[in-house]
């Protein structure tokens, strides 16, 4: 795909049917633990606008835990994830009742939609979130999206919402993605120190973090910093989706596509959501180890994995379940959903569909990852 230029991108941006926007914390609330309405408001009102414009929005919005702290007597964000999930159950409720007024005044509906990160990594309940998302857009309704982290586990968390915000532009197939957070932008270095200087354009996104030092979050109530906003807009770019990295208050230029923060230009033609779904959100349960050839094949794209190319199984999985595949030196070839359980494997591994069928039955007679299953890493 040849490189847009910045022009071209923002264009594509104003012209963007479907856009999923995430706003930070420290966007929506002040140091002490309350949401601020004003800032809010300001919020809805530019995304009411472009509603009316004929677009599709899903907001991602983080805030539950920072506006729920305040109210709860703590001075500052609470940092045991007890009291995190309590205050996000407070906060949460705050969130929508003031979201849910503000779109209000537009004559706009909000949905909320509370996801698990599990919710990402298993298809029947991906498939779940897709058609609700969906649905709702169809209503004219606008999703209002968190991660649930009133139940989330500590283990399985995505903690920040910038990862989630470019799952879901993948979910729901979106034509940009807007992060909207408290800097104007991608910087050359944390935006406190002198030299940093703003980077209004990224053609590129996987060659940008060799010149530019990333730090965490600047304020005491967001989580991600911009290492995980840079994860979002990468996992966007190799999607075939644009994003901006811009601050709260430029929400309205941003989506008219105007130049205000830093534009990432999408690096990789749409693939389907399924295959997205395998390459980006699925969590692999184990990996298939592929000999030289079957190495070379499975890079050379269109190719299955058989067992005659397989050398080891690791991890325990279902038919169905995400593997990685990688080379016996380790290096990760590619992710596909395995076509037997792990414990079948071993009997198969080295044999040709021929053998498989005669030693096992048809019914073993099967790539072991198909290629229509598997995404090139
Ligand atoms: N190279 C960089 N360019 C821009 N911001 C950076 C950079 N490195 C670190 N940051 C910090 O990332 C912060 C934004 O992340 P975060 O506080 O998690 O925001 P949010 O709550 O909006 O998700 C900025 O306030 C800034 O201090
Ligand atoms: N889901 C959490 C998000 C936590 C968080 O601070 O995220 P972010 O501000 O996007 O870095 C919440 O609503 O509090």
């Amino acid at each position: 795909m040849s490189t847009q230029s910045q022009s071209e991108v923002r264009r594509s941006i104003a012209e963007a049917r479907t856009i999923v926007v995430k706003v930070g914390s420290s966007s929506l609330t002040s140091s002490s633990g309350h949401l601020d309405p004003e800032r809010l408001f300001n919020l809805v009102s530019a995304l009411a606008q472009t509603v009316r414009m004929d677009a599709r929005i899903v907001l991602v919005s983080s805030g539950a835990i920072a506006a729920g702290f305040g109210p709860l007597g703590f001075d500052s964000r609470p940092t045991d994830v007890a009291t995190q999930q309590a205050a996000a159950s407070v906060g949460q409720g705050l969130l929508m009742s003031q979201y849910e007024a503000a779109f209000a005044r537009y004559g706009l509906k909000v949905g909320q939609i509370l996801i698990t990160a599990r919710d990402t990594i298993q298809a029947t309940q991906y498939r779940n979130v897709q058609r609700t998302l969906n649905r709702l857009l169809d209503l004219g309704v606008v999703p209002i999206v968190n991660e649930n982290d009133a139940l989330a586990s500590n283990e399985i968390r995505f903690g920040d919402n910038d990862r989630l915000s470019a799952l879901v532009a993948n979910i729901v197939r979106a034509d940009a993605l807007i992060l909207l957070t408290d800097v104007d932008g991608l910087y050359t270095a944390p935006p406190k120190e002198p030299d940093a200087k703003q980077i209004p354009y990224v053609p590129n996104v996987l060659d940008t973090l060799d010149n530019v030092r990333i730090g965490g979050t600047g304020s005491g109530v967001g989580t991600g910093g911009m290492v995980t906003k840079l994860e979002a807009a990468r996992v966007a770019a190799v999607s075939g989706i644009p994003s901006v990295l811009t601050k709260a208050t430029n929400a309205g230029p941003a989506l008219m596509g105007d130049r205000v923060g830093t534009v990432f230009a999408p690096i990789k033609r749409r693939g389907t959501s399924r295959r997205l779904w395998i390459g980006f959100a699925a969590d692999p349960r184990g990996t298939l180890i592929a000999d030289a050839g079957a190495a070379k094949a499975i890079r050379g794209g269109h190719a299955s994995l058989l067992s005659a190319g397989v050398v080891g199984v690791t991890g325990e999985f279902s038919a169905g379940d995400p593997v990685l595949i990688v080379d016996e030196q380790g290096n990760k070839l590619a992710r596909g959903l395995s076509g037997f359980d792990s414990e079948e494997i071993p009997a198969t591994l080295g044999r040709t569909s021929a053998q498989l069928r005669k030693l096992l039955g048809s019914e073993y007679a099967h790539p072991l990852v198909h290629r229509d299953d598997l995404v090139l890493l």
